[in-house]
């Protein structure tokens, strides 16, 4: 028996064929003239190399190349797709271990999730029920939903997976590859410029900013205060955009004074178109976006929003220059109140020594400020006083705290004073745990990952359900109820550290998150040192849009009325809770 027929191609190019009855052992090897030979063991141990040995040179190759091209070609081919499809199916074996809806061949899951908002977050927030770990098909993309905290503890603790979804990409056109959007080297530097500038110490130079705008609030509230249901989604909106405009930029838009302004006007429009694209997939691709005209009126937007950046750009640039910097002018602007910095000012005292930032690197980040410190902080604000407006006990006990503080005085708020506000952190922290601005967090796996007792390849997108995280309730027993003592901290002890993440966690955790927390005590408290808030709406029938901020589809219905008058008629708004 001939095994194998050996095969010589000689320098010449010639072919032979040299039969040879012999048992073969481990025939391939390399020769050090980059031919490839194969040697032949006897079974008597000796090897037969010289007489039986297969190999080819280049010349040989290239001379056999015109009738073999194709060949090679079409297996290489075939080959690497039958690669392709044989690692993709192992991948979609290792996705469909987790469970989830079987879907529909083709199409997966894409014609449940295809409906409005307020119908899309319910029913993604019915595939939790699979698990905290589960998988949904949408077409060929699939989505690994996470609501448990062990699995996302392995992403978000994780410092390889810090690629946001693709979701995030409709951003870039406003925020570019601002800290939000970044990713690797980029996100990784200016997460390292930027954390300074969130230093305590310059938050409490905001304080000033916070308070202003926040009475301004209240005053603007006064007007409401009569008993009647009204809406405060816009007034609470209002304010955080002027706070944010002003910390972030350094001007003010006056946003409570003028809502008209174009840049409010372009603000809004824009956040919400970006969402509606996100949850309406035909919007997605550019030519649609472009034929059903939201591209138009997305780019308009977008033209007002860079210009009023740029426009302060350029200006505190100017002022850096001639010497009327941040320090220098620490004294007075010119309506003779004190200035103070800006986020602006600090990357632009950056870029002038020597970090690399151009001007539309620095716009990027005070775009990404403006985007991601303002719609948080007006969701969590409103649910705050949502809650607390079907708790009127909790509500007394905040009163209480705050009346303590600061008794009959409406002396604006100090640092000090923050620090005394553990019960009002409490119910913030609870009105965030309950209804988190930010209600899912998505990544784009670059790595597989084991989760429990699932492998989730690379390339699925995972999207970290913090509604319902929040909601568990092993680490939250009756989940629904607003108990701000959860946060006590012998309540915190035995509870998981990724079990309550509304600031993400991990590397790429929020990085205004104090910021955030020190506005919305004064805000809140600016409110409940004046008014008595009743939230009209019962929760059961709150209509709630999860996009990239989790907003009440309706706004929030409320009555307010002044506080000593809510003591001389404490039926009206002292007698229920229907939580
Ligand atoms: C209650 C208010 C806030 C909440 C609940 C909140 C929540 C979050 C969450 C969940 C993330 C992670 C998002 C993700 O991974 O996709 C995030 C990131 C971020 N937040 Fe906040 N945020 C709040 C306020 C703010 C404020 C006031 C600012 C700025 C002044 C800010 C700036 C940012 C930035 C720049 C990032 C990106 C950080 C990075 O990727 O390194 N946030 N925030």
């Amino acid at each position: 028996m001939i095994r194998p027929h050996s095969l010589t191609l000689g320098q010449t190019g010639n072919c032979q064929r040299e039969p040879q009855e012999t048992a073969v052992t481990s025939p391939l090897r390399n020769t050090p003239t980059g031919v490839l030979s194969l040697s032949f063991l006897h079974p008597s141990g000796q090897n037969l190399e010289p007489q039986v040995a297969m190999s080819w040179s280049k010349e040989h190759v290239l001379s056999a190349t015109p009738e073999l091209l194709p060949f090679v070609v079409l297996a290489g081919a075939v080959g690497l797709l039958l690669i392709w499809v044989f690692r993709r199916q192992q991948k979609v074996w290792l996705i469909d271990q987790m469970p989830g809806p079987k879907g529909l061949p083709i199409l997966g899951s894409a014609l449940f999730v295809s409906v409005e908002p307020v119908e899309l977050f319910k029913r993604v927030l019915s595939f939790c029920e699979y698990g905290p770990v589960m998988r949904v098909w949408i077409a060929n993309v699939a989505y690994a939903i996470i609501s448990g905290a062990e699995a996302v503890e392995v992403i978000l603790s994780s410092q390889k997976h810090i690629d946001k979804s693709r979701d995030y990409t409709f951003l870039y056109p406003w925020l570019g590859t601002g800290l939000l959007t970044s990713t690797g080297t980029k996100w990784h530097s200016r997460r390292k410029l930027l954390t300074p500038a969130f230093h305590f110490k310059i938050l409490e130079d905001f304080l000033d900013v916070f308070n202003r705008q926040s009475a301004r609030m209240a005053q603007r509230l006064s007007g409401k205060a009569d008993g009647k249901p009204f809406d405060i989604f816009p007034y609470v909106t209002l304010c955080a955009l002027d706070i944010i405009c002003e910390t972030a930029m350094g001007n003010t838009v006056n946003a409570q004074d003028n809502s008209e302004s174009e840049y409010v006007k372009a603000i809004y429009r824009i956040v919400h178109i970006i969402q509606m694209r996100m949850s309406r997939p035909w919007l997605q691709p550019n030519v649609l976006f472009k034929a059903l005209g939201y591209a138009k009126e997305h780019d308009a937007c977008l033209r007002t929003l860079h210009g009023f950046s740029q426009e302060n750009i350029s200006r505190r640039r100017q002022a850096l220059r001639d010497g009327r910097g941040r320090h220098a002018e620490a004294g007075a602007d010119d309506l003779g109140r004190k200035t103070r910095l800006a986020f602006l000012d600090l990357l632009l005292e950056y870029s002038e020594d020597g970090a690399k930032l151009s001007d539309e690197d620095i716009r990027e980040e005070v775009d990404t400020f403006m985007f991601e410190g303002h719609d948080t902080t007006t969701a969590a604000v409103n649910w705050a006083l949502y809650l607390l407006g079907h708790n009127p006990e909790i509500q007394d006990r905040l009163q209480e705290e705050l009346d303590g503080i600061f008794g009959d005085s409406d002396r604006p708020i100090t640092m000090s004073d923050l620090r005394e506000m553990k019960y009002t952190e409490n119910c913030i922290k609870e009105a965030l745990r309950i209804y988190p601005s930010v209600p899912i967090i998505g990544r784009e796996l670059k790595e597989d990952i084991t989760v429990g007792k699932y492998h989730i390849p690379a390339g699925v997108t995972a999207m970290i359900y913090v509604y319902r995280l929040h909601r568990d309730p092993e680490q939250f027993p009756n989940p629904e109820v607003f108990d701000p003592d959860r946060f006590l901290p012998e309540n915190c002890k035995t509870r998981h550290p990724y079990a309550y993440v509304p600031f993400s966690a991990g590397p790429r955790n929020c990085i205004g998150q104090k910021f955030a927390l020190m506005e919305e005590k004064v805000m809140i408290s600016h409110v409940l040192r004046k008014f008595r808030v009743e939230s009209v709406t019962p929760r059961n029938d709150l209509e709630l849009v999860g996009e990239i901020i989790l907003r009440p589809f309706e706004g929030i219905r409320v009555k307010l009325v002044p506080r000593r008058d809510a003591e001389t008629a404490p039926a009206m708004l002292k007698s229920r809770s229907d939580c």
